[in-house]
């Protein structure tokens, strides 16, 4: 990156984007919010506001909004991806061509590639090959309190040093602290994960299951993440952190998460098409329960709650069944094996 301040280039503008290039704009980054709907950016550059995902949220005077992919990444340090999963691989591709040599990608989209289930990073290295600086960028983040200037902590892990710490640098400010970590396959695995397993918290709330319910599937679920990391080769320090513990609590609990209302609304005997519709925004769980399962599949990994929650998303099952399933399990150890070194 420059120099002087980097300028930077959000791609992607849903709650998330919006939130994350208010944030950055307010540091006072020169920053350009890329969307594709034209009447949604047109009120974010003009009127300061983005009606459809943070309607009523003032944006920064300062925060430029395009529809214009090139003019977006013009003169960009660095650039930040926040499309929803099913579209990253096609934004990384339209991106690539106009990068600036120079600038780092970095993106806080959580999932995996629908279909082919490869990690971001390997999406990101792939399309733009080796020699580009990559970040992922996640953590307990609802875009609603980032946007309206809450406290928040979320981390960056990259495998260049250099450029996780500048990434962090254009997020860290009086009311966000950004920490950063090398671990991108840990880091995409929780973020994505913690999706999946807000739906099974989500459920037994809607069931009326209790709090003791509700702690015991963050607590088995963190297990199941655990248990997963290690056999992908990520650091298990990664997922007792922002990007593991602290975004599972947050989905898990918090109302504001579309994975965990889906969850609510399955959970009340609501059907899923009108949930889905009424949610009105992305709800990756609905890829990445698929994708979850796949790689557990790959590596035998059994992981009770989360099938559950792909059958459930499915249609195969009802959550009573799942409910029946889960308590059905045989007893056993809490850790059968050692996770820890
Ligand atoms: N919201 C949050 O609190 C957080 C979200 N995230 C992650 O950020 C990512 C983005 O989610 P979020 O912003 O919340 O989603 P939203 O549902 O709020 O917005 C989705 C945005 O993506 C756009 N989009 C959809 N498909 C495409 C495409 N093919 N090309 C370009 N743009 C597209 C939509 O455009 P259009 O309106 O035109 O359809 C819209 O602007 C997700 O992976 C999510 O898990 C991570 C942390 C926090
Ligand atoms: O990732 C998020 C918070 O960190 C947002 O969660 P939802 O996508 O479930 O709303």
């Amino acid at each position: 990156m420059s120099a002087s301040k980097p300028s930077v280039a959000v791609l992607g503008a849903g709650s998330w984007g919006t939130a994350l290039a208010a944030l950055i704009a307010r540091h006072g980054y020169r920053t350009t919010l890329w969307g594709r709907d034209a009447a949604g950016i047109d009120a974010i550059d003009a009127r300061h506001e983005n009606p459809r995902y943070l309607p009523g949220i003032a944006l920064p005077d300062n925060l430029r909004a395009t529809t214009d992919l090139t003019a977006a990444l013009h003169g960009a340090d660095l650039i930040l991806v926040v499309v929803p999963s099913h579209a990253f691989t096609e934004t990384l591709h339209a991106l690539a061509p106009l990068r600036p040599a120079h600038a780092g990608v970095a993106w806080a989209t959580k999932g995996f590639e629908p279909g082919s289930g490869r990690f971001l990073h390997e999406v990101a290295g792939e399309t733009l090959g080796s020699d580009v600086p990559l970040a992922v960028v996640t953590g307990p983040s609802f875009a609603r309190e980032v946007a309206s200037g809450l406290p928040t902590a979320l981390t960056v892990h990259g495998d260049d040093a250099g450029f996780a710490q500048s990434v962090a640098e254009v997020l860290h400010g009086p009311a966000f602290r950004a920490y950063t970590g090398d671990d991108m396959r840990g880091a995409e695995l929780g973020g994505a994960m913690k999706n999946v397993l807000a739906v099974a918290t989500g459920v037994a709330d809607g069931m009326n299951l209790g709090l003791n319910a509700r702690a015991g599937l963050i607590t088995r679920g963190l297990n199941e993440m655990l248990r997963l990391n290690i056999a992908i080769g990520g650091k298990p320090e990664t997922l007792m952190g922002l990007a593991g513990l602290g975004d599972l609590v947050l989905t898990c609990t918090g109302d504001l998460s579309r994975n965990r209302r889906l969850g609510l609304a399955l959970g009340r005997g609501q059907a899923m098409d009108e949930a889905v519709r009424e949610i009105g925004q992305v709800v990756e769980s609905l890829q990445t329960a698929d994708e979850v399962m796949r790689l557990a599949d790959r590596h035998g990994v059994e992981l009770p709650i989360a099938g559950n929650v792909r059958d459930v998303l499915h249609g195969d099952i009802t959550p009573a069944e799942g409910l029946s399933r889960l308590m059905a399990r045989e007893q056993k150890a809490e850790y059968p094996s050692k996770l820890f070194g």
